[in-house]
Formats: C-alpha cells, structure tokens, sequence
C-alpha cells in the first residue's frame, strides 16, 4: 500500500516523537528491605535512544533499582513504566535485554548451548537464532570458545557471555549491571563501541551501572545515586560543573562514594 504525502509525513512524525519519548519512567519508586529504606522515593525518566549510566556507591542501590525495572523485585510503592507498559507486563520480556551481576549461567552447558536455550525460549526460528548467536558471540569475541562447557570458563568469559545472553534477542532496551566487570582493557574499548553503535545506529536505549570513570564519561546522561535517592541528574559535563569537579572521580568522592 502506498502512503499519500499527508499520511507519510504524520507516520514520520509519529515515529520521531515516539522516538522521543522516555523509554523508562520511574515514579516515587519505593524499597525497603525488613526496616531498612534502600530505594527512598525515585523519581526518573530515562530517555529512548541514549546510554545512561546509573552511579554511586557501593549498596546505593542501583542493583535494586534495576531489579524492579526488569519486573524481577517488586516495589514497596510507586511505579515503573516500560516501553509504555506498567511494569510487571510479560510481553516486556522480549523487549528488556538484562544482563545481571551475578552470571546466571548453566555452567554444564557450553556456551552456545547456552545462547540457543535463551533463543529457543524468546521463540526464535533455526535460522534467525544462528544469526543472532554468531553475531553476539563475535560482539564478545567468544565464537571460538562457543562449544566449550561453562564451567572452563574465565570470569571473565563468563561474562561475555553473560553480555551475549542479553543481546540474543535483538532487544530495544538494554539494561546492564556492571557489564564489564573482569573484562580486559581492549576488549572493552571495542564493547564500548558496539555499545554506541547500538544506540546511534539501531536506537537501543542502554540503562548501565558502573564503578568505572572513564564508561562513566562515555554516557549521554548519567544519575548519581546515593542512599537510595538520585543526588545529580545530568551529562557527564553537566555534573562535573554542578560539582564544581575536574572529573567524575571527583564528583564521586563528595558525593560519598569514597566512604
Ligand atoms: N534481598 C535483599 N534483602 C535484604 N537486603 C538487601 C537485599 N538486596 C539488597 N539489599 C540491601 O540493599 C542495599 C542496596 O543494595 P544494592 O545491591 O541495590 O546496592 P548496589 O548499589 O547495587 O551495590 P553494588 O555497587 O555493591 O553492587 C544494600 O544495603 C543491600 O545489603
């Protein structure tokens, strides 16, 4: 069917504003664990198509926080929207690519066997999960460790793979906690890039924790957290000049991540 003018440019219209819009909303989002409050009332947006980074000390509460996004942890109060749905909502399985911190792994399994479990379970056909497996094990450059058992695996390898997993499903939403933890200088670098290129060139949107600077900087925006609450909200620059910081380090250390 051929679009008229008219009709063509309001479906670009359409498509640029739902470009635009907010991939996650987070409103006055609340956790405790028995008495203690480790989510306080959150309040975030976290635009489509951009890398946000998520900081802060150790026990702030990023990984809690990403938890609830992904629907595995269930608030206390307030609510969480993805992709326009409420979270907790099935069909938002397929759309969230979640790499934990601690690899959930089948270690008796090789690593391709790995991958096509998770592929097979998104309902992907033969020949879509070959393409799939072979490219997000060459993102992490695992493809000639893929019919080795997990268990002979490095940490770091691990996870690689564990990054692959939450890549198979070619998903609009990446959320990583801590994705490059035991992973070697070059190879970062180039996840890095695969990262960028992810945004810019498929219009993923990348929620990332980090303890890491550098990745800190590479971020479009970035949300300091501290005891459960958002203390700065902004671009990297943005946060260093509020801070009145040379570098994110800097801006860590006054928050109290040197504690
Ligand atoms: N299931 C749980 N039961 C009780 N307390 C918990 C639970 N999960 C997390 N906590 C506590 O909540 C706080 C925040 O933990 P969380 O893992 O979210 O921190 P984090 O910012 O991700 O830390 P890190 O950077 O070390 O990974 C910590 O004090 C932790 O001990």
């Amino acid at each position: 069917m051929k679009l008229k003018s008219t009709e063509c440019s309001l479906k670009l219209n359409n498509e640029r504003v739902s470009g635009l819009q907010n991939a996650i909303h987070i409103e006055e989002l609340s956790k405790s664990f028995k008495r203690k409050r480790v989510i306080k009332p959150l309040s975030v947006q976290i635009e489509s198509q951009k890398i946000y980074g998520l900081l802060g000390p150790s026990g702030c509460g990023k990984t809690t926080l990403i938890k609830m996004i992904v629907g595995m942890m269930k608030p206390d109060a307030g609510g969480i929207t993805v992709l326009g749905k409420r979270v907790p909502d099935a069909s938002l399985l397929s759309e969230i690519g979640y790499m934990a911190q601690s690899d959930a792994l089948y270690t008796e399994l090789t690593g391709r066997q790995n991958l096509e479990f998770f592929a097979k379970l998104y309902g992907m056909s033969k020949s879509e999960r070959k393409i799939r497996i072979d490219y997000a094990a060459e993102i992490v450059q695992l493809s000639n460790d893929l019919d080795v058992s997990v268990f002979a695996y490095s940490g770091g390898m691990k996870r690689r793979l564990s990054l692959a997993i939450a890549l198979i499903q070619n998903p609009k939403i990446l959320i990583l906690d801590e994705p490059t933890v035991g992973i070697d200088p070059l190879l970062k670098q180039s996840i890095w890039k695969e990262l960028e290129r992810l945004k810019a060139e498929e219009g993923k949107t990348i929620l990332i924790t980090t303890h890491v600077m550098d990745e800190a900087e590479r971020c479009d925006k970035i949300g300091m957290l501290r005891e459960g609450e958002i203390v700065a909200i902004g671009t990297p620059m943005e946060i260093k000049a509020q801070y009145h910081a040379a570098s994110l380090d800097e801006v860590f250390v006054k928050i109290g991540g040197g504690h």
